[in-house]
Parts: structure tokens; C-alpha cells; sequence
């Protein structure tokens, strides 16, 4: 999808808003869009929605779907946040049965399960908003158009980790996500693209490859009755690092491209390894 010279302005004599935004949107993308108060961002994801349409430019390869979490949910409807929740999913096209277990399903994992059956207008802001963020992911993944404007603010932070989840397997499930997030930390480093609003125009500030997770640490505990042998590749770092009684295991910890060399250098001076994992506690 493709924003080209997409300006907005409200009103045939309105300010412009935006103008001259040229935004590129491939599949399987996070996009990031910052900018401060009011320069325009949620103007810019209404219309990368498709719930506004530009005043001039085009807009072209729009996914077949799209899901959107505005900044401000009509929350005094008059229906349980579960009939709430079945009534979009029919409309985006699941089968009744389907959009419960779905609608079920969400409510569940943003922790908010057992308020299934209280009425929209009588759920707490922070539920409210997890209502909000379950209708934009009822459907199944895939490629389409995910288009979050602040959909973290109000959440626990369980479910702001679990949005972060849900974003994430949306994009490598081929879909493009559009956000906005005032906690500059929000799936940072992990954008295709970053965009700002400023004075009315869109500028990309940075276009970062999706983040390589850092490589873990493998941890080692070993005991050797001995001290160590000289010249440890990879400089482990030690535990306890100044042991008083020899016998006692130590845990090494070593980036995992040192690992083979120091697993073999205390194989060799007859040390017992007792364990072998990552920093993360995973078993290698
Ligand atoms: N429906 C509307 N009618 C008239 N003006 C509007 C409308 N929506 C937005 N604006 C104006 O457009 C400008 C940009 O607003 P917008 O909400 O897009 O900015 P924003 O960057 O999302 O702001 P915030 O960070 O406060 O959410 C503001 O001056 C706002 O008053």
C-alpha cells in the first residue's frame, strides 16, 4: 500500500493539515508514526485506515482487510463487551460460533474474561480499551491493514505485553501494522520504518531492519576442585567470582560464540560440567 501526496485539511478552507505525505506500506511491515500533539498522526492513520479519505493525493494497494483501533472507542453502546465483539467479527465476515470463540478468546488473553457479560458502558476504562483492542484482532492473521492509534494507553501491563505479542504475529503473519504510541519504548528497534508528523508534512526518520535479537549469553556451571585454567576464551564472567571453597560449582556465563571454545577448554583440564543453558534459563 502506497500513500502518494496525500494531503488533508478539514473544511474546503481549513489549514492543511497534511500535506505532500508519501508513505511506502509493504506487507509484513511495522511502521511506526510519531510526531508531538497535535501535528496530525491520528489525521494520518484515519486516512491509512480508510475511514477518512485524503482531500488530495492517492491513495493505492490497499489490503483487502482492516482492522483499527482508534484513539477514543465508543464505549456507551448498548451491548455486553462479548455481544459487542460478536456483532464485528459477523461484520467482518466470521461465522457466529466463530466470532464467540474468538471474541472469548481475546477477552481472555488481555485478561479481561470475566467481564464477557458486563454491559460496554459499564466497564472500566482500562477494559474498555482491551474491548477495543480485541475487535481489531478477531479476524484471522494475515496480510491486511492493522492500524493502532494509542491502542496501549489504559492497558495493564499484561496486556500491553500481549498487544506487543499480537502485533508481533500479525506482521510475520504478512499483515502491515500502522502505530502510534506516545512510550517511545513501544516495539522499539523492532520498526520496518519510522515516520514523523511535523508541520503538516510526513517525513521518514528512520527505516531500521527489523532488529536482530541479541545473541544469548550460555551459562555453564562446572566445578573443577582446581582453580581455572588460564586463558578462558571470551572472558566468561563468574559466579561466585571469588569462590572460597574450590569445590563449590562456579557458572560461567560467555557470549554463545565462545561457548564450544570454553566447554573445551574445561573438558579438557578435567572439570565436571554439571549444566549448560542460556543467560535466559533455556536448557542448550
Ligand atoms: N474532524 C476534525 N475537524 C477539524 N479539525 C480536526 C479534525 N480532526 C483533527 N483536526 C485538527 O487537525 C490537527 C491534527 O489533529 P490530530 O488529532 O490528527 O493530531 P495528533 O497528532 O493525533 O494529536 P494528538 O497527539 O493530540 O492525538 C489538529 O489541529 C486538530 O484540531
Amino acid at each position: 500500500m502506497r500513500l502518494e501526496r496525500v494531503g488533508r485539511r478539514y473544511g474546503p478552507r481549513g489549514p492543511w493539515v497534511l500535506r505532500g505525505a508519501d508513505l511506502d506500506l509493504p506487507g509484513s511491515s511495522l511502521v511506526r508514526v510519531v510526531g508531538t500533539n497535535g501535528t496530525g498522526k491520528s489525521t494520518l492513520l484515519r486516512l491509512v485506515a480508510g475511514i477518512d479519505a485524503p482531500s488530495e493525493g492517492r491513495i493505492t494497494g490497499r489490503p483487502p482487510r482492516t482492522a483499527y483501533v482508534p484513539e477514543r472507542f465508543p464505549a456507551a453502546l448498548p451491548f455486553t463487551a462479548s455481544d459487542y465483539l460478536v456483532h464485528l467479527g459477523r461484520v467482518q465476515g466470521l461465522g457466529r460460533a466463530t466470532a464467540r470463540a474468538r471474541a472469548g478468546e481475546w477477552l481472555e488473553r488481555f485478561g479481561a474474561g470475566e467481564h464477557a457479560r458486563t454491559k460496554l458502558a459499564e466497564l472500566s476504562k482500562g477494559t474498555s480499551q482491551k474491548v477495543a483492542v480485541a475487535q481489531a484482532l478477531l479476524a484471522d492473521p494475515g496480510p491486511g491493514l492493522l492500524v493502532l492509534d494509542e491502542a496501549w494507553t489504559g492497558l495493564d501491563t499484561a496486556a500491553r505485553g500481549e498487544l506487543d505479542r499480537a502485533v508481533r504475529e500479525r506482521v510475520a503473519a504478512g499483515a502491515t501494522a500502522v502505530f502510534v504510541d506516545h512510550d517511545p519504548r513501544r516495539l522499539a528497534g523492532e520498526e520496518d520504518a519510522v515516520y514523523g508528523v511535523e508541520s503538516g508534512a510526513v517525513r521518514a526518520v528512520a527505516a531500521t531492519a527489523r532488529a536482530v535479537p541479541p545473541e544469548p549469553r550460555v551459562r555453564i556451571t562446572a566445578s573443577g576442585g582446581k582453580p581455572l585454567p588460564e586463558g578462558l576464551r571470551g572472558a566468561p564472567a563468574t559466579e561466585p567470582p571469588d569462590p572460597d571453597d574450590p569445590t563449590r560449582p562456579l557458572v560461567l556465563t560467555v557470549d554463545a560464540a565462545h561457548s564450544d571454545a570454553l566447554l573445551g577448554a574445561l573438558l579438557a583440564a578435567s572439570w565436571h560440567i554439571h549444566h549448560l543453558g542460556t543467560e535466559e534459563g533455556v536448557r542448550v
